[in-house]
């Protein structure tokens, strides 16, 4: 019997974790399916409470006829539609079909290249609800490192609360460092208190990273009375989440704990983009055009900017691709050399000589095997990243300095002042439809589940399936090459 491991890649966005199928099996699709089923249902909580009473939806959507035109365009009358999602309702993970599985990104996980549709719960209001709003005291905090539109979400929380009739709505501040025992006080949250917040960056609630363990967290949850806990974060926060979901559970405590992604990396699995993503390419564009204005006006001139991405190079290579003004991308996902004859310096030799000019986008966690090791990391245990910016700067000047070529090189490091902006109108919109989710899903009953868009859509997660690893660029992508194509660089290595 032949056994095939197929590996659906890692790198995608839409990976899932290695699956072994046994092709031989004529039942292969359905089984298949079965266990992507399994590891999709959300965690419901009617599972540890099965007597939890449903009731009706105190968010109110207007009854409306739905109208539909014929082909002579003359309107007839639908069915009724109430406005609300259903539990069945499913989102289409992946819409390509590959015919080949040398298509470019092909994943195919089936000899004959059939992709077995794959669906997610999609978010959205419920009729029922498994709160009542008067008994609900809900809270939001935001861990991590700062990130366009948290201010944004937090606010549409809140504004969705109230409209279900939620009353206690608080703030925990600094993120799970609130949460200590040296508790820190709520900061008591109303549409009042919202209201303007999505005006400026940052976070109302402040953010950090580290802070207490599990059991302390759900010890101050239950002292707080605390029942909807919203979490915005990114794969560290996403963690904590679902250790506190099962710490919950365990402890037989009726909580909700539903995610936001959050994170300028934009390297989380599954959705189409996280919030603030949009803002930080469009902001890293300012830089990488300064950059270039500098480099060309100067004689022999080279900018080099770095922008944000510890595991994941997406800012640098969209921000790349939106400029058009980049000749070196350099990202953690794919291994380069500085020296020697296809290293970026003589490539950068080559630019100046031909153009005049030159400007390279280095990811923050690009090309850590070049410089030295320490082990440190921070309070969230994330490994600290050396510079690879500054190393790449002195690097430069030092080699045109030793071949005798005039080279003026200006160096920009945009990365905080990227994350602390204001969302721009699309990454505004996509705060607030997932904030309003967010609600959505703790009424629904839904634990331990984050939000997303995905293909467009909205939908619900089961937080396990979006923090197995970090979404990276996969070098074999269509985007990947569709940035090559755009720097002109060559493989540096
Ligand atoms: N594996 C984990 N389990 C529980 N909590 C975690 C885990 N990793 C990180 N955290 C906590 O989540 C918070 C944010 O994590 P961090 O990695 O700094 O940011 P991000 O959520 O943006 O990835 C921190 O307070 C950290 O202590
Ligand atoms: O200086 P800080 O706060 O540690 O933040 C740096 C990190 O923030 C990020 O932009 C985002 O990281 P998080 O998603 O973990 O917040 C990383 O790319 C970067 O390494
Ligand atoms: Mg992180």
């Amino acid at each position: 019997m032949v056994r095939v491991f197929a590996e659906l890649k890692s790198q995608s966005s839409t990976s899932m974790s290695n699956t072994s199928i046994d092709f031989s099996d004529p039942n292969w699709k359905t089984k298949f399916n079965e266990d992507f089923e399994a590891r999709f249902r959300l965690p419901h909580i009617t599972d540890v409470f099965p007597d939890a009473d449903s009731m009706p939806s105190t968010f109110c959507i207007n009854m409306r006829i739905r109208r539909s035109t014929d082909f002579s365009g003359n309107y007839s009358c639908g069915e009724e539609k109430h406005g609300y999602i259903n539990d069945n309702d499913k989102v289409l993970l992946k819409t390509i079909r590959y015919s080949s599985p040398t298509s470019a990104g092909a994943e195919c996980i089936d000899p004959g290249c059939n992709w077995v549709e794959k669906w997610v719960h999609r978010a959205g209001p419920r009729e029922k609800i498994y709160f009542k709003p008067e008994e609900v005291k809900a809270a939001i905090v935001t861990c991590g490192g700062l990130c366009p539109g948290l201010n944004d979400v937090i606010r549409q929380i809140v504004i969705t609360l109230e409209i279900y009739g939620v009353k206690k709505i608080v703030g925990i501040p600094f993120g799970y460092r609130g949460f200590s025992d040296k508790e820190m006080a709520e900061v008591e949250l109303s549409r009042r208190v919202v209201q303007n917040i999505h005006l400026s960056g940052g976070s109302l609630l402040g953010v950090s990273r580290g802070g207490p363990g599990v059991n302390e967290i759900v010890d101050s949850l239950e002292r707080r009375g605390i029942n909807m806990l919203f979490v915005l974060g990114g794969n560290g926060t996403h963690a904590g989440a679902n250790a506190i979901h099962n710490e919950c559970w365990k402890r037989r405590l009726k909580v909700s704990i539903i995610g936001v992604p959050k994170t300028i990396d934009n390297d989380i699995l599954l959705m189409d983009k996280t919030f603030g993503f949009d803002t930080a390419v469009e902001e890293a564009q300012r830089a990488i055009n300064s950059a270039y204005i500098e480099a060309h006006s100067a004689y022999h001139g080279i900018g080099i900017v770095k922008l944000m991405g510890r595991d994941s190079g997406f800012i640098a290579m969209q921000g790349s691709l939106a400029s058009g003004q980049i000749d070196i991308c350099l990202i953690p996902e794919v291994p380069f050399n500085l020296h020697g004859p296809r290293g970026v310096l003589s490539h950068l030799k080559y630019l100046i000589e031909t153009k005049g000019s030159a400007v390279v986008c280095v990811a923050e966690g690009a090309g850590q095997n070049l410089l030295q090791k320490t082990n440190a990391t921070d309070a969230s245990k994330n490994i600290v990243l050396g510079d690879i910016g500054v190393y790449t700067q002195q690097e430069t000047k030092k080699y045109f300095k030793e071949i005798g070529v005039h080279a003026d090189v200006k160096y920009i490091d945009p990365t905080y002042m990227i994350r602390a902006c204001r969302v721009n109108a699309s990454d505004g919109i996509l705060c607030t439809v997932l904030g309003q989710n967010a609600v959505h899903g703790a009424f629904a009953g839904y634990s331990d589940i984050t939000v997303g868009i995905c293909n467009t859509h909205f939908a619900f997660f089961p937080i396990p399936e979006v923090i197995s690893h970090p979404r990276l660029v996969d070098p074999n992508s269509r985007m990947w090459h569709r940035c090559l194509t755009s720097t002109g660089q060559p493989d540096l290595i």
